[in-house]
């Protein structure tokens, strides 16, 4: 945003009246109606609202996993809607990180090779430090011999934050990163995610259907019908609760 002082805050992603549309003719589906927002450096940004609302839509097309119908996305400076393939899979290797509902880690590596693995894969080596201070942010530094079996589920979803906060994404996407944990393990995964913002400065993008979820992140836009209906910052479980009691599945005040 162009403050007075004509200071910019810094942008990690930008999307410019985007537009996903499934199918054709009668089945057409519009997932994403004409979106446009800004994720902020550095900031914890949370996207909720009901089942079918583009919530996973919008936040697959950010990332570029999913490609737009119109309109234009940016990763920081570099827009990536026209991007060729290969381009595009070179800029989410290097600038982006997810954290997906299932671990996805590797049963026969250790909590440690698990999260060096994408730089393994890259060819990129971690930076020593760096990844000492990840490893300390997410409390998992007395289980990096472990395998996943041997670690719990919230346990098992730390090593997964780990190893998207190791590489240095611009951005983290996750979706429903705590949706397969019990309420104490999910809360210790969002205090690690928490962390990670205030401590290491990531940026991150979570989709959630959780208002305790959603509270610790800086800010929830709300998606209903394929558009931004609401953008609240500060957001606390009562004060997403009661938003989403106030207003029905197309985002009206019911
Ligand atoms: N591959 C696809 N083909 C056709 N329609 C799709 C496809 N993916 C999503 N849709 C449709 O687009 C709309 C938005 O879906 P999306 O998965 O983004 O919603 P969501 O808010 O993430 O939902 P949920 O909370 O249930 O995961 C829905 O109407 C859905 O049926």
């Amino acid at each position: 945003m162009a403050a007075a002082t004509g200071v910019r805050a810094a942008v990690a992603a930008r999307a410019e009246g985007i537009v996903k549309a499934y199918g054709a003719g009668e089945t057409r589906v519009v997932a994403l109606d004409r979106v446009s927002i800004e994720i902020g450096s550095g900031a914890f940004t949370a996207i909720m609202g009901p089942s079918g609302s583009g919530k996973s839509t919008l936040m697959h097309c950010l990332a570029g996993l999913d490609t737009v119908t119109s309109g234009r996305i940016w990763v920081g400076e570099t827009e990536i809607t026209g991007l060729k393939d290969k381009k595009l899979t070179r800029l989410r290797r290097d600038r982006i990180g997810f954290i997906f509902q299932a671990f996805n880690l590797l049963p026969t590596l250790n909590a440690l090779e698990n999260i060096t693995l994408p730089m393994d894969i890259a060819g990129r080596k971690p930076e020593k430090e760096w990844l000492e201070r990840v490893i300390a942010t997410v409390g998992l530094a007395d289980r990096l011999k472990h395998r996943p079996a041997q670690l719990s589920g919230g346990q098992q979803q730390r090593v997964a934050v780990a190893r998207a906060l190791a590489a240095r994404p611009a951005i983290i996407f996750g979706d429903e990163p705590t949706g397969n944990l019990d309420s104490r393990a999910g809360a210790e995964v969002l205090g690690f995610l928490r962390r990670s913002v205030d401590d290491l400065g990531q940026t991150i993008v979570m989709v959630t259907h959780d208002p305790v979820a959603a509270a610790h992140a800086d800010r929830v836009l709300y998606l209903a019908d394929g558009r931004v209906v609401d953008d609240m910052a500060n957001p606390t479980a009562e004060l997403v609760l009661d938003r989403m009691r106030r207003f029905d599945a197309r985002g009206r005040v019911s």
